[in-house]
């Protein structure tokens, strides 16, 4: 296998690192699927219902980071879910694991390399908006990109073409017609209580947002707020992916002063938890529309 450069001044990975690892991955098997999924925190059970699973963990793919957090395996999970092939990410990378914004989103150019056209994004996110509840299941409709506003966007450094344009508009980043989709999906399960849509927020992370940094979140607009996705979704985008996401809304974010409420990362694997089998029910029904 050829060394991975990692040359920073190309955000990280170059081009011909990016075709090595997806070629050393397509290498477990002769599936070629064109939709993958992203598991968010504690939502990796949906890879349980994918049929004749072919599994590579992180650790066997040489230059490949590795997941730390709990609720996140570290695999890429080949198989058919919904009578669609599909590859799965079974642990994503955060930013605050200490992985710099490149780092975070470089599965999503490997998965590019590797064929994948549509790409489903899922996250445990806080919700901000009054009118949500913990359980409930929200349609990104938007994002706002904290970092990036404030300088860490993930396409900062040298641009390569042939990754993608320099500059990209990110409205309209997530793909209508999959909404509608998963918003059927979820309404013929008799679901539709259960049901948002709205912009996420992403923060660094990993502290919780202050009840005053939660009130300023939902002053923005943000309807739930997260530590992950956005950066994944604008590298999707910038390689002309397909893009859906949805977050489960793991928490409502205190944000009175005084409040006794300490919002923690089991509360959010337990919601994923309890939501896990509806989550499998969404995704296999929800894949099997996708063109
Ligand atoms: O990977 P996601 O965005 O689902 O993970 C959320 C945000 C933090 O990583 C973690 C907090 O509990 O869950
Ligand atoms: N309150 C809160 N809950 C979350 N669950 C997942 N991410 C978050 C977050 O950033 N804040």
């Amino acid at each position: 296998m050829a060394a991975i450069n990692a040359d920073l001044s190309v955000n990280g990975y170059t081009f011909e690192d990016i075709q090595t690892l997806a070629k050393e991955i397509l290498k477990h098997t002769s599936l070629r699927p064109k939709i993958a999924l992203i598991c968010g925190t504690g939502l990796g059970g949906i890879a349980e219902v994918v049929e004749n699973p072919i599994t590579v963990p992180y650790e066997s793919i040489p230059g490949f980071p590795v997941s730390t957090v709990e609720g996140h395996s570290g695999n890429f999970v080949f198989g058919t879910l919904g009578g669609k092939q599909v590859l799965l990410m079974r642990g994503r990378l955060h930013y605050y694991e200490g992985y710099p914004m490149w780092k975070v989103a470089m599965p999503v150019r490997v998965m590019k390399a590797m064929g994948i056209e549509t790409l489903l994004l899922t996250n445990a996110a806080g919700g901000l908006n009054p009118k949500y509840n913990t359980g409930d299941l929200m349609i990104i409709k938007d994002h706002i990109d904290l970092p990036g506003l404030t300088g860490e966007c993930v396409l900062i450094g040298k641009n390569d073409t042939r990754f993608g344009p320099r500059f990209i508009a990110t409205n309209a980043t997530y793909d209508h017609d999959l909404r509608s989709k998963f918003k059927q999906v979820v309404l013929e399960l008799g679901y539709g209580n259960i049901l948002q849509e709205g912009v996420y927020i992403m923060i660094g992370g990993p502290t919780f947002s202050s009840a005053a940094e939660a009130r300023v979140l939902r002053m923005f607009g943000a309807d739930a707020v997260g530590m992950s996705t956005v950066p994944e979704s604008v590298v999707g985008r910038h390689s002309g992916m397909r893009i859906f996401g949805v977050s489960l809304i793991s928490d409502m974010v205190d944000m009175e002063d005084g409040s006794k409420f300490l919002v923690t990362h089991e509360d959010v694997l337990k919601t994923a938890n309890e939501r896990a089998l509806l989550m499998q029910k969404v995704f296999v029904k929800f894949i099997h529309l996708i063109d």
